[in-house]
């Protein structure tokens, strides 16, 4: 039998710093998220971030945890159960880090008798950090716990039109009655080197403001220009002119140069050069989460109106909408037939 196995970040348990220190250490002790050797990581991460962020991200936790749980989850579980609902065969829900994690996820499927698994890591975007990781963890749990189980990973999924239209919709949907100035396309960024390590070419990806854009087998496997595909895909569906819209990259962590420009600055930029009315859509994420209900909903919110801005409007991420879901389905769909 087939089965699905839909699998995003995860989050702490609670919002405590006692519950989000063991997450970021799993989280930041990821060689493909933090890419640095054994030792640089370890006294990076266990050494110095993990003494004083975990009390700093709990914080933020906490202002948007919602009742039932973190929104991250309680979205993917909203997720889980809508698409469950439209196919026919086992669909199981799973997260990077933490709980329900990728083997709980695969027993699961196992226990209702798949052997045939379609792994969904829910990110629009390649990245090593996400799509790659998610990869990577999954081959090695079937190698070990499930040699009879084949399973196969669902590629980042930028470029399909049934993601790229639901998108487009959702966004429409989100800023009518909003004239706006300006709309911005936040991703979540990477440190520059990551990109250089997943160019299959070793030559292509300069970050120059040409390669992206310049038709390369690079691409397959390079965030940057998957992201800003993502907005050109979009803004033309849309019809809104170049000069009306503009990309970033945020949550910087860490010493290194990270993809530019920076979500913060071009932000607090859009204001001060006089923009009034800022719409904001986080197209890295299909589930709202801290980086957007928190650094985006709240932080960038509150810094724009401060240097002049007059209205903002955070637009949700995909979540259950309809669309989304359904796009989900057509794929399902389409690989349990092959
Ligand atoms: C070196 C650090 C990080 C890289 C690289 C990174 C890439 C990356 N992350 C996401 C998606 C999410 N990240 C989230 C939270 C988060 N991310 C980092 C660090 C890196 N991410 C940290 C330390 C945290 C935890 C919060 C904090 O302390 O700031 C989340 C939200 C999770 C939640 O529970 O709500 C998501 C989602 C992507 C897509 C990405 C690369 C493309
Ligand atoms: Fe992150
Ligand atoms: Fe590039």
């Amino acid at each position: 039998m087939k089965g699905i196995l839909l699998v995003n970040l995860g989050s702490p348990k609670s919002p405590t710093a006692k519950d989000v220190k063991p997450y970021l250490d799993e989280f930041l002790m990821d060689k493909r998220v933090i890419d640095m050797p054994y030792i640089l990581r370890a006294f990076l991460v266990k050494g110095i971030i993990l003494n004083t962020r975990p009390k700093k991200s709990a914080e933020a936790y906490q202002k948007i945890w919602w009742p039932e749980g973190s929104p991250l989850i309680v979205i993917s579980q909203r997720q889980h159960k809508k698409v469950q609902e439209k196919v026919d065969i086992p669909v199981a829900l799973a997260m990077r880090y933490g709980e329900p994690s990728i083997k709980t996820g695969i027993q699961e499927l196992k226990n209702k008798g798949v052997k045939d698994i379609l792994m969904i890591p829910l990110y629009p975007q390649f990245a090593m950090a996400t799509t790659e990781t998610i990869d990577v963890l999954a081959a090695e749990i079937i190698k070990k716990h499930f040699p009879d189980i084949n399973l196969t990973s669902f590629p980042a999924f930028y470029k399909r039109k049934e993601y790229t239209e639901a998108l487009a919709a959702s966004i429409k949907g989100h800023l009518e009655g909003f004239d706006y100035d300006h709309i911005l396309f936040s991703y979540h960024g990477v440190p520059e080197r990551h990109i250089r390590k997943s160019d299959v070419t070793k030559s292509h990806c300069k970050m120059d403001g040409q390669c992206c854009s310049t038709a390369s087998k690079a691409h397959e496997f390079c965030y940057r220009h998957q992201c800003l595909e993502t907005t050109r895909q979009v803004t033309e569906l849309l019809g809104i002119p170049q000069e009306k819209h503009s990309s970033s990259f945020q949550s910087r962590l860490g010493p290194d140069k990270w993809l530019q420009p920076p979500t913060d600055a071009t932000v607090n930029g859009l204001a001060e050069k006089g923009i009034k009315k800022l719409a904001v859509v986080t197209p890295a994420f299909v589930a709202d989460c801290l980086e957007t209900l928190e650094e985006i909903g709240m932080e960038a919110h509150h810094e724009f109106l401060q240097r002049g801005g007059e209205e903002f409007r955070t637009i949700p991420c995909l979540n259950d909408d309809e669309m989304w879901i359904d796009a989900m389905v057509t794929w399902i769909n389409e690989w349990k037939s092959k």
